[in-house]
């Protein structure tokens, strides 16, 4: 756990970049800090592995304050990555990646099968442990910073935008990928960004910062989303607040019908104005009129359980028969969620205030 305890950062020329900050970083789980620009992130994240100090108030680490280890010891506990992965360009990947091992005195061959592993880990193929980081591409590179971070396994990993220098499609893979090694790695990490769709996708807890260093507010992204403590905060959330709450209701309790389901060729009642029709053994073709004129027109798919509201959500609107069909993880059809059903879970989550169960996350 790590532990902010008061916490104000004044730099010599008097600028306060953070102010009084007092919050928890809990073992094993993902905290973002979130902010505008020049609203302290970076300075609270450096001063977690003292980079910077802290003029005033304690960061402790597991009860201890950093102030009492020395800057070396504590940073061999803390992996560090950063935007544009800071590689030394000289290095080929994989000594890039051995780097704090080495300095830990492993010997190279040591050191090397553990870069190897790593490399895969994060989704790298082993041809490239021998390239240079020129020869790579900004997510490529990205991936490399992780595991040179991951590599003397330190429990706690600060992460300073480390994803804000890549296209939007590699940056939720590489979000995605952050997801699946801290369900196998349990590190407590502290993640600094500005963009708000990832502090919710990827924090366990989120720390909405204002300029001048203050906390604007500490929640769950759920709580977050539903109780924004200020216009601040609510403004920074943004307009569509409200569709973002989607993703943290489930779907799992949507009534699904299984007469719109017809097989190809159908030939029988036509009352339904859509009917979806599926291949023999059961992945969707497409939305036909229920006058059987025309057809396939597009559909759109979610998983019940698996996916959130939003995704069901958008399934529907992706097709003209405004129903969102609903699919097993092999693509196959269990049923579809009309329109009115929809609308009566979304009203009951609306109403209800307070979604339930947050259905697993990176599906988003
Ligand atoms: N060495 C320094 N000397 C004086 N002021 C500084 C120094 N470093 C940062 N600041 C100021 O402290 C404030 C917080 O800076 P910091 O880099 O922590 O913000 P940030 O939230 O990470 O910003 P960004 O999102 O733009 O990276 C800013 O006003 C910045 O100008």
């Amino acid at each position: 756990m790590i532990t902010f305890d008061a916490v104000t950062k004044r730099y010599p020329d008097g600028t306060v970049a953070v102010d009084d900050l007092t919050l928890e970083a809990p073992t094993g789980e993902i905290t973002v800090f979130v902010g505008p620009s020049g609203c302290g992130k970076t300075t609270s994240l450096r001063m977690i592995n003292r980079m910077i100090d802290a003029t005033e108030g304690s960061i402790l680490l597991d009860g201890r304050p950093v102030r009492e280890i020395d800057p070396p010891t504590l940073r061999r506990g803390i992996g560090y990555v950063i935007q544009q992965a800071g590689l030394f360009p000289h290095k080929n990947i994989v000594d890039n990646i051995a780097t704090v091992p080495r300095l830990l005195g492993w010997d190279r061959r040591k050191a090397r099968d553990r870069a190897m592993q790593l490399l895969e880990r994060v989704g790298l193929e082993p041809g490239m442990a021998e390239r240079y980081p020129f020869q790579l591409s900004g997510g490529q590179q990205q991936r490399v910073g992780v595991a040179r971070a991951l590599a003397a396994d330190p429990p706690v990993l600060l992460m300073d935008e480390p994803f804000s220098a890549v296209d939007p499609v590699v940056r939720t893979s590489l979000q995605d990928e952050l997801l699946r090694l801290q369900a196998e790695l349990h590190k407590t990490i502290v993640f600094v960004t500005h963009d708000i769709d990832e502090a919710i996708k990827l924090g366990d807890r989120v720390a909405v910062l204002r300029v001048g260093g203050r906390l604007a507010q500490l929640a769950d992204p759920e709580t977050l989303l539903a109780q924004p403590t200020d216009d601040f905060v609510r403004e920074f959330l943004g307009h569509d607040r409200g569709i973002r709450r989607l993703q943290f209701v489930p779907t799992d309790g949507l009534p699904l019908r299984s007469g719109l389901t017809v097989p190809e060729g159908y030939d029988g009642d036509r009352s339904e104005p859509w009917l979806l029709t599926v291949t023999p053994d059961g992945r969707p073709v497409g939305w036909v009129p229920g006058d059987g004129k025309g057809g396939p027109e597009p559909f759109g798919t979610f998983r019940p359980g698996l996916d959130s509201m939003r995704a069901a959500l958008d399934a529907a609107l992706l097709s003209p028969s405004g129903c969102a069909v609903a699919v097993d993880d092999d693509g196959r059809v269990l049923g579809v969620a009309t329109r009115d059903d929809l609308d009566a879970a979304l009203t009951g989550a609306v109403d209800g205030g307070r979604p339930h169960a947050r259905p697993e996350r990176g599906h988003e």
